[in-house]
């Protein structure tokens, strides 16, 4: 059996008790938003109008259909990458092997929906099985995490993530043991993090973008955010000027996520975090149904929107954008090649680990500068919701949160590998997110 870390790992999120809280917290959130939305008051806080029993929230149907979805991820996933990239140097030096593939996984997707759709496939009825979807996801994301728990007891030491080890098994059960699981070329966590919820979050609205104004029935998507803007088009003649936005700017991120697929090899989630219940509750169930929100909220309560409004949101989410993708690529193309041209004017510092720091360009600015942009996009994808309900600005809210304290966990983990050189990059840029404020 695979030992534990030892007491003097420091815990995370409340340690046991702050996880038991979570695993029943998230669920409960995620699910009280989807009835909210859909709800004459649409209210964020304070109980929902009545709760679903059993028999809405079970549907065969959506187990099937979300066991299709999953099976056809996990097939594009297989299928020949265009690039096989190397993770991070592991624990015992050796390097694990990722397909590159994620971006041609959503255009794919987008064709077969668009064909099953021309096939005569009922993808209008979606929107009306996104309680009983969210259910099965809820589901299969625990059993799963109890596979992966298992799993986690006949892995060797080395691997074992830094945390989620400590012996307590609610905690590591939520956290994750091992770091990276994985049945031969197949890991679990790598491919849960880009492929069912991202790409069942946005995917088809590409396909809608292109096909829309011709043939609205052609393009409708199994895909969440797809199927809702196409029932509002079954509804009200067309999609609203304000659902465009949002799965405009939802189908830019999620597009922008797959495209640059390789820069997630070195985000904390997979070179430090387990895989626990977090990561594959948060991957197969709370980015789809909770991400999705606005378009929820819009299909139930529509929002008049003015082109000039629209033209300044587009705008922001333009901002954000700008922001976000260059600070993560002037990041990826240094940690790359710090002689690239792009990136090799800017000013740095070294470090005792051999790597150096940014201290000029979009890292010299704030210490997450990406964040910064990230949140900026998530103001422009509620604000084409209007300001009459708190309930679309969950995602704002909740996103705030998480960065703030994605930024404290980094922060901690940069303190410990880089000592003196971080503590003198936090005295040359001393804002975290938000110059001035933050
Ligand atoms: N929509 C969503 O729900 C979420 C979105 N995101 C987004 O994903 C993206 C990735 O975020 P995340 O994984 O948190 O981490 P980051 O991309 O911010 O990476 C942090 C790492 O960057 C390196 N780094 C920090 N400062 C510097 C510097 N000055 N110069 C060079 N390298 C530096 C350090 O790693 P090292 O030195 O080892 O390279 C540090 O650990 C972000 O854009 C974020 O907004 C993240 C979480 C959730
Ligand atoms: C359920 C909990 C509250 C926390 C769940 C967290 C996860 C939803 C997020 C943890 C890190 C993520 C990243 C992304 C999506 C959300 C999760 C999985 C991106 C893939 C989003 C697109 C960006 O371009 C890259 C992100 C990497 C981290």
């Amino acid at each position: 059996m695979a030992p534990t870390q030892g007491p003097r790992a420091p815990l995370e999120f409340g340690g046991p008790l702050g996880a038991a809280a979570l695993l029943l917290l998230l669920p409960a959130t995620m699910f009280h938003l989807l009835l909210a939305a859909r709800s004459g008051p649409a209210r964020l806080l304070g109980p929902p109008a009545s709760l679903p029993g059993l028999e809405v929230l079970w549907s065969p149907r959506a187990l099937l259909l979300w066991l299709a979805w999953l099976g056809l991820q996990a097939a594009l996933y297989l299928l020949p990458a265009r690039k096989v990239a190397e993770g991070q140097e592991l624990k015992d030096k050796s390097r694990l092997r990722y397909p590159i593939n994620g971006f041609q996984a959503l255009v794919l997707t987008a064709l077969l929906v668009g064909l099953g759709m021309s096939a005569g496939l009922p993808l209008g009825a979606l929107p009306e099985m996104l309680l009983p979807l969210a259910f099965v996801a809820t589901l299969t994301a625990f059993i799963f995490s109890l596979f992966l728990y298992m799993k986690a007891q006949v892995a060797p030491v080395s691997a074992l993530a830094p945390g989620g080890n400590s012996g307590n098994p609610i905690y590591d059960f939520f956290l994750g043991r091992e770091l990276n699981p994985r049945i031969c070329f197949f890991d679990f966590k790598y491919f849960c993090e880009l492929r069912p919820g991202l790409i069942g979050w946005g995917v088809t609205a590409c396909c809608l973008m292109v096909k829309a104004v011709q043939n609205l029935k052609l393009i409708a998507g199994v895909l969440i955010n797809l199927a809702l803007l196409m029932k509002e088009a079954e509804l009200r003649g067309s999609p609203s000027l304000a659902m465009w936005l949002v799965n405009g700017f939802q189908l830019l991120y999620v597009g922008d996520a797959l495209w640059h697929e390789e820069a997630v090899l070195t985000t904390m989630d997979i070179t430090h975090d387990g895989f626990g219940f977090m990561l594959a509750f948060g991957d197969m169930a709370w980015v789809p149904f909770t991400y999705s929100l606005q378009a929820q909220f819009l299909l139930h309560h529509p929002q008049p929107l003015g082109l000039p409004m629209a033209s300044v949101i587009c705008l922001i989410n333009a901002t954000g954008y700008y922001i976000f993708r260059g600070a993560n690529s002037q990041k990826n193309t240094f940690r790359k090649n710090p002689s690239d041209p792009r990136v090799a004017g800017l000013e740095t510092i070294s470090t005792a680990t051999g790597r150096k720091l940014l201290v000029s360009g979009w890292w010299g600015m704030v210490r997450h500068p990406n964040y910064l942009g990230d949140l900026i996009m998530a103001l422009a994808w509620s604000l084409p919701c209007g300001v009459s309900h708190l309930l679309p600005y969950f995602y704002l809210l909740y996103f705030t949160a998480l960065l703030v304290h994605r930024e404290a966990r980094d922060e901690r983990q940069c303190l410990q590998k880089y000592g003196l050189a971080w503590q003198e990059y936090c005295r040359r840029v001393p804002y975290r997110i938000m110059p001035y404020i933050y």
